[in-house]
């Protein structure tokens, strides 16, 4: 006999309503076949589920972190970048690391005082009366008797160098440069003269600080770590030297030997020397502008990792220059051509134009196979020290052959810059791709936060424009 098959309601028909109140007659396929509906509506929704906590956890972690590799030259302000995108995504971390900067800024002023101290000794011993000098010949001397004795009064300094290096050394990370020449000397100066690196895999801005002083590591802002009264720390040196640093810098005698090339404005760090009352005062702290400007040398590569403005997006942040073992998941890469480099040569091999080898090192990257699909952008860096260089008379045309007789004003060396570069891309690209380029003086936070933020704007565009193609 057949059972009576219970009608369901319309609203009956909803499957959880169904297995809290199975219907009361149906035959045994009916209930088989409500079990097996029931199982796979389970199924179905098991699934949907799972989709929408992966969609929430995709949400929670943001979208696909962007990565871009900061590439260029020595000195060409990949580290000076990446500190303005630091500055930009996680100025927490940025502030805190203030403390360890200042002995960086201090070793930036002394050491810049070296390189014009020894410029000074090498013109007494040229300035030294030979016996075949003619009796009564009269050179006006670059060096008076005035700052000869400021010279003799600045020997601290050489302690001081000494003490800083000590101190950023052993905070676990820094290194003696082994390529580091100096100045326009072809000699490699081991032992004596030095420029610090660091290398980037080590966190020495941590390490350092913690040997400031132990019991602060955790503020906010770590010159609360700053231990004013340790009888090691240089500044009283620097504070009594203030003076005599001060006039030495103003001096006619040091405009004189920057002017003859005796000493280079590229071996010193200006911006520091122009504000000497205030780096040598007691208890200085740098500020942002200042952490900008502080100079040291990094080897190796390093990952940073920031978290955009947005508070959705990531950005991962490499800078290397051994780039190779980052390719394969690149979004893009920001080349760095410092451009004002074009009267200058390569601190590791002084026969090389550094203009030339930025131009070498653009080709390499530009044919390389393996990035084909990465964006490059070029930024044509240290346009400041451009401008200041052609102002103040020296001709592009006489390093730059090719050049002609183009103006010699910014804006025609700018756009043969960019002609340049473009041309490279497009005769050399494997594959056609867009020429971004941006002038850029990486010092300055403002200009650069516009940079930086166009090209992250142009890198997110392009990551949802390939999602929404891939979906
Ligand atoms: N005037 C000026 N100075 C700049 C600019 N960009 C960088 N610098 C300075 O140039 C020097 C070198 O910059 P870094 O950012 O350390 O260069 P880097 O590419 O990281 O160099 P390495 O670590 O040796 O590979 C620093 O003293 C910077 O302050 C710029 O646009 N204008
Ligand atoms: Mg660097």
């Amino acid at each position: 006999m057949q059972a009576r098959v219970a009608r369901l309601a319309p609203e009956d028909s909803d499957p959880l309503s169904m297995a809290l109140h199975p219907p009361i007659f149906e035959t045994l396929e009916e209930r088989t076949a409500r079990l097996a509906k029931e199982i796979r509506e389970k199924e179905i929704s098991d699934a949907i589920d799972a989709e929408i906590e992966k969609v929430r956890s995709n949400e929670r972690r943001g979208p696909k972190p962007i990565k871009i590799l900061l590439l260029g030259q020595s000195e060409s302000g990949k580290s000076t970048t990446l500190k303005n995108f630091q500055l930009m995504y996680d100025p927490k971390s940025f502030r805190a690391e203030r403390a360890s900067w200042r002995a960086v800024v201090q070793l930036n002023v002394v050491q810049s005082f070296r390189n014009i101290l020894d410029a000074m000794t090498r013109i007494e011993i040229q300035e030294q009366p030979s016996p075949s000098s003619p009796v009564g010949s009269k050179r006006v001397p670059l060096l008076t008797p005035e700052v000869l004795e400021i010279k003799l009064r600045l020997q601290p300094l050489a302690d001081v160098e000494k003490n800083l290096i000590r101190r950023i050394t052993t905070a676990g990370s820094g290194q003696v440069d082994p390529d580091f020449r100096h100045g326009n000397s072809d000699v490699p100066s081991k032992g004596t003269l030095k420029e610090i690196a660091i290398n980037a895999t080590i966190p020495w801005k941590n390490t350092f600080s913690r040997l400031l002083k132990s019991d602060h590591r955790s503020s906010f802002d770590s010159t609360d770590a700053i231990d004013w009264d340790d009888p090691e720390d240089p500044w009283a040196i620097l504070n009594q030297c203030s003076q005599d640093m001060i006039k030495l810098w103003n001096s006619p005698t040091v405009k004189q030997l920057l002017a003859k090339r005796v000493v280079r404005s590229e071996d010193l760090s200006e911006y520091f020397l122009n504000s000497l009352e205030r780096v040598t005062a007691p208890r200085y702290v740098p500020t942002d502008d200042d952490v900008l400007h502080a100079r040291l040398k990094t080897l190796g590569a390093s990952e940073h990792l920031f978290k955009i403005a947005t508070g959705t997006a990531l950005t991962d942040f490499l800078q290397s220059s051994a780039w190779a073992p980052y390719f394969d998941d690149m979004d893009a890469i920001i080349f760095l051509a410092p451009i004002s480099c074009f009267d200058q040569v390569l601190a590791e091999d002084h026969r090389v134009n550094r203009l030339e080898d930025s131009f070498k090192l653009w080709t390499t990257i530009v044919t390389n196979k393996l990035l084909r699909d990465t964006n490059l952008i070029l930024f044509l860096n240290k346009i400041d020290l451009l401008r200041s260089k052609l102002e103040s008379g020296i001709k592009l045309k006489e390093y730059v052959v090719s050049y002609g007789d183009r103006p010699n004003d910014l804006d025609s060396a700018t756009a043969y810059f960019k002609r340049k570069f473009g041309g490279i891309l497009h005769e050399k690209s494997p594959s056609p791709r867009v020429f971004y380029c941006h002038l850029t003086t990486a010092t300055d936070t403002k200009s650069t936060k516009y940079v930086l933020s166009n090209v992250r704007d142009m890198l997110m565009r392009q990551n949802l424009m390939k999602t929404n193609l891939l979906a």
